[in-house]
């Protein structure tokens, strides 16, 4: 495991490396100066909403689109100039409609093999990956979770140090979600460092170091997912039912608070520690009771509201 491994900590090249990136269609920009490192053995995150910019990003970092401007290199290696050797040390995930519905999942494994100087042997890949069972099962008629985990081993079949996931996760169920989660997990501590795009805030907190979050083309936080966190403005988020009615300017007045809500006579605040503190003295003050009271973090769903704009 590399958690605590960060660029430039252990004095290694990061294996990815994208220094303000900028790509426009039609005039419209929709990468706007994008900059960021990626650690060998990393699970890197980018989470942003539609339109972002996050798999125009992704796809320069593999050299299937051309940025305007700006430099990537991956294994030192520039994705459009050397797209051959890039190729070699990154492997992408499919897209659906790349895989032809009739091949069984044997040949996809072997012909996707075929493409590379040196594959791992697609049988333990495909026992690790739990698709033993679905060699002779033709890609039509896998499900969502199993075509997943074809797509994980055809990402990974040709050794790659580098592997782009993008939306991995959409469509399926909690547990197939789940299972994938573990075998990224897998594939990560196998050496294998992960550049994964989300929209599930879950997943981004579970299993990435490092997320970027991209807002409009820029990356507005870079953080760990325990950062990110810290830095919404409400980290801490009080809720309870209290036995009589609060003077609302003593509560406005609250240290640290960033938000105060009510759902009938339930009220909700988030703020610091120092918030929390002051509303319990508050109530003590006050000889009020609050009944169901809950203190809990709060999630990388707030931050990502906090750090992004509709
Ligand atoms: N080839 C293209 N030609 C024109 N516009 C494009 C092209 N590819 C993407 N766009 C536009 O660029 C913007 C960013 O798209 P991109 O797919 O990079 O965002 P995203 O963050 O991955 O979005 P999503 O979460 O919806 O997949 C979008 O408005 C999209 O419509």
């Amino acid at each position: 495991m590399t958690r605590t491994n960060r660029p430039g900590r252990d004095g290694r090249r990061p294996i990815i490396e994208v220094r303000d990136l900028r790509k426009s269609y039609g005039g419209r920009t929709v990468v706007d100066g994008v900059s960021f490192d990626v650690a060998e053995g990393e699970i890197f995150g980018i989470l942003g909403l539609n339109g972002a910019g996050k798999t125009s990003t992704v796809e320069c970092v593999e050299g299937l689109r051309v940025p305007d401007a700006g430099r990537i290199r991956v294994a030192g290696l520039d994705p459009v100039a050397d797209h051959a050797a890039v190729t070699g040390v990154l492997g992408a995930q499919l897209q659906e409609s790349a895989l032809q519905a009739k091949l069984t999942v044997r040949e996809a494994l072997e012909l996707y093999a075929a493409f590379y100087p040196r594959p791992l042997d697609w049988r333990p890949l495909a026992e690790r990956l739990g698709l033993t069972a679905r060699l002779g099962t033709r890609f039509h008629v896998l499900s969502g979770g199993q075509k997943q985990r074809l797509f994980i081993a055809l990402a990974l079949i040709g050794a790659p140090r580098v592997v782009v996931l993008d939306e991995l996760t959409t469509g399926l169920d909690p547990r197939a979600r789940r299972d994938t989660w573990a075998l990224i997990e897998d594939v990560r501590d196998s050496g294998v460092t992960v550049l994964l795009v989300t929209h599930f805030m879950e997943e981004a907190q579970r299993l990435c170091d490092r997320i970027a979050v991209l807002d409009k083309g820029r990356i507005s936080a870079l953080d760990t997912p325990a950062g990110l966190i810290g830095r919404a403005a409400g980290a801490t988020v009080i809720s309870f039912t209290p036995s009589e009615p609060l003077d609302e300017k003593l509560v406005s007045g609250l240290p640290g608070l960033a938000s105060v809500g009510w759902e009938g006579d339930r009220i909700t605040l988030s703020g610091g520690d120092e918030t929390v503190e002051a509303v319990l003295s508050l109530l003590a003050r006050s000889r009020i009771r609050a009944h169901q009271l809950r203190v809990t973090d709060a999630t990388l769903d707030d931050a990502f509201l906090d750090l992004t704009t509709s």
